[in-house]
């Protein structure tokens, strides 16, 4: 594996013998190598910050808590699976996707659902990114129509995200767009639609390991809005337009739902953002 990095440097070195130029190039890969690895360590240690800090502060005994999709997430569930253990916590966890629902079966935590709990005291998830607002794209992971679902009833949404989520304005950091969940046979007129009357493009979100597009747990498709990052936005109005067209299920534009956001840093510290 490492001789095949050194010949993605440089391929014409590897082969030539010249001693020095391939220490040069060995120790310049390790770096780089160490480096990554570093940065990487660092992105997961702030997610789990972030995660652990919301869950000691919000999770308390006798409590409905919703629990989120995405990587930073699964800290989350294991600190309160932890707790459980620990403290002996009573609580019954809602998730927001399939893999929240494994996620709590597999740390034996008491699964509930919106029937039997309809009203939560906190939901934890993840996000996309975080304006200086509050507002927030969420839907990287194509959960956001049920994640919407389980925060709106909650009495707290509590965000946690790594330092790379904690933005001034939308799309300053996250270029991926904002996720819009469609009824799949209307994904060509929303898409138009959308274009027209916000500018921008839409393109439809394609499944890696399969042929096709992304279905999401509820059999939809997800559209994904590059929208003009040179014009300011009203997303409370921007949202309420997307909502009205025929065939739109949801937007992954989470506006005036979020009361706390936890931005695990690299250093190990975490910043804390309210409503
Ligand atoms: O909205 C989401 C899934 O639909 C996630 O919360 C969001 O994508 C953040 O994920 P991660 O914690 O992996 O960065």
């Amino acid at each position: 594996m490492f001789r095949q990095l050194l010949h993605s440097l440089s391929p014409s070195l590897v082969h030539s013998g010249r001693r020095n130029s391939l220490a040069y190039i060995t120790n310049r890969a390790l770096f780089s190598t160490q480096t990554t690895a570093t940065a990487k360590m660092s992105l997961e240690e702030a997610k789990k910050c972030a995660a652990y800090k919301a869950v000691d502060e919000y999770v308390k005994d006798n409590t409905v808590v919703g629990v989120g999709s995405g990587s930073t997430v699964v800290y989350a569930v294991h600190r309160i699976a932890e707790r459980v253990k620990a403290e002996g916590l009573k609580l019954v966890c809602i998730p927001t996707s399939f893999q929240a629902r494994q996620l709590i079966i597999e740390h034996g935590l008491v699964l509930g659902d919106l029937e039997c709990n309809p009203r939560l005291d906190c939901a934890i998830d993840g996000a996309d990114e975080v304006d200086a607002k509050m507002v927030l794209i969420k839907g990287g992971g194509g959960c956001l129509l049920q994640e919407k679902i389980v925060a709106s009833c909650a009495d707290r949404l509590v965000v946690i995200a790594d330092y790379t989520k904690d933005s001034a304005k939308l799309g300053q950091q996250y270029r991926k767009g904002i996720p819009i969940e469609v009824a799949p046979m209307a994904y060509v007129p929303i898409k138009g639609k959308v274009e027209s009357r916000f500018g921008g493009t839409l393109k439809l979100r394609m499944a890696v390991a399969k042929a096709g597009p992304v279905v999401t747990d509820n059999g939809n498709f997800i559209l994904d809005w590059s929208f003009p990052a040179d014009k300011e936005h009203d997303w409370d109005a921007v949202n309420r337009d997307i909502m009205m067209i025929p065939g739109v299920v949801d937007t992954g534009l989470f506006v005036g739902m979020a009361t706390k956001a936890y931005f695990g840093q690299q250093d190990g510290s975490v910043t804390e953002r309210s409503a």
